[in-house]
């Protein structure tokens, strides 16, 4: 190496010694996708029992998003929240699970920033369609399943899939979406047990 340019890395030996040293200050900053100011709400999408869906621009990308917005309150769960969140980040392994650009909070909500899935639900689809075809049948219940497979590898179980809970995207792919209820012996929350789910979908052992 040139003697010239090699840098000591004593600190009496610098080559700013006699100079005033410049001083760096590293400012903690949020990242751009974690601030909340960053989106901009453009519609609802739908409201649930635990909160509502806007869909959204993320301006710094101009990008379409879902916005799932969540009261805190007092009795929110917090371990289901991070459960939820924990679950939308596998959406970005698994195509037929909706995913999570960003989870974080605010000081009164939690915030979902989810892929926004165009095609609306199955259950609007049903309602358009009034049948479907035992092709139509099949392409649909291989993607739930395939989505459902690739929980329980993890050892989740959704416990409130129904048809409202099925997005479909622009492809007419599936997005299972609503993780809110959905519990695992793995990712350490809530055992399997007590009755949730949405009557009319339950498993008649339930
Ligand atoms: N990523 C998304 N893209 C487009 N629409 C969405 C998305 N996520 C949710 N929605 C819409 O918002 C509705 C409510 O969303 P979600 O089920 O997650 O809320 P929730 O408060 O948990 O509802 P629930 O009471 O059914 O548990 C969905 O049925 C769907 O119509």
């Amino acid at each position: 190496m040139d003697k010239k340019r090699r840098r000591s890395r004593s600190p009496e030996k610098t080559s700013t010694e006699g100079r005033a040293q410049k001083k760096y200050r590293v400012e903690a900053t949020t990242p751009p996708a974690l601030d909340i100011n960053n989106y901009q709400l453009i519609k609802k999408l739908g409201e649930g029992s635990f909160g509502k869906v806007m869909l959204a621009s993320y301006t710094i990308k101009k990008q379409h998003v879902a916005l799932k917005l969540i009261e805190k309150e007092e009795e929110t769960n917090h371990k289901d929240i991070r459960m939820e969140a924990a679950i939308l980040r596998l959406g970005r392994i698994c195509p037929f699970l909706i995913r999570a650009y960003a989870t974080f909070q605010t000081e009164s909500l939690v915030v979902y920033a989810m892929e926004y899935a165009r095609g609306g639900t199955l259950h609007q689809l049903i309602e358009r369609q009034q049948y479907f075809t035992s092709l139509e049948v099949q392409f649909y219940s291989a993607e739930i399943f395939l989505g459902l497979q690739y929980l329980q590898k993890y050892g989740i179980v959704h416990r409130d899939l129904d048809t409202e809970n099925i997005l479909l995207n622009e492809e007419g792919h599936v997005k299972i979406a609503d993780f809110g209820l959905a519990c695992t012996n793995q990712l350490g929350s809530k055992a399997y047990h007590g009755i949730v789910g949405a009557s009319g979908y339950m498993a008649p052992e339930v």
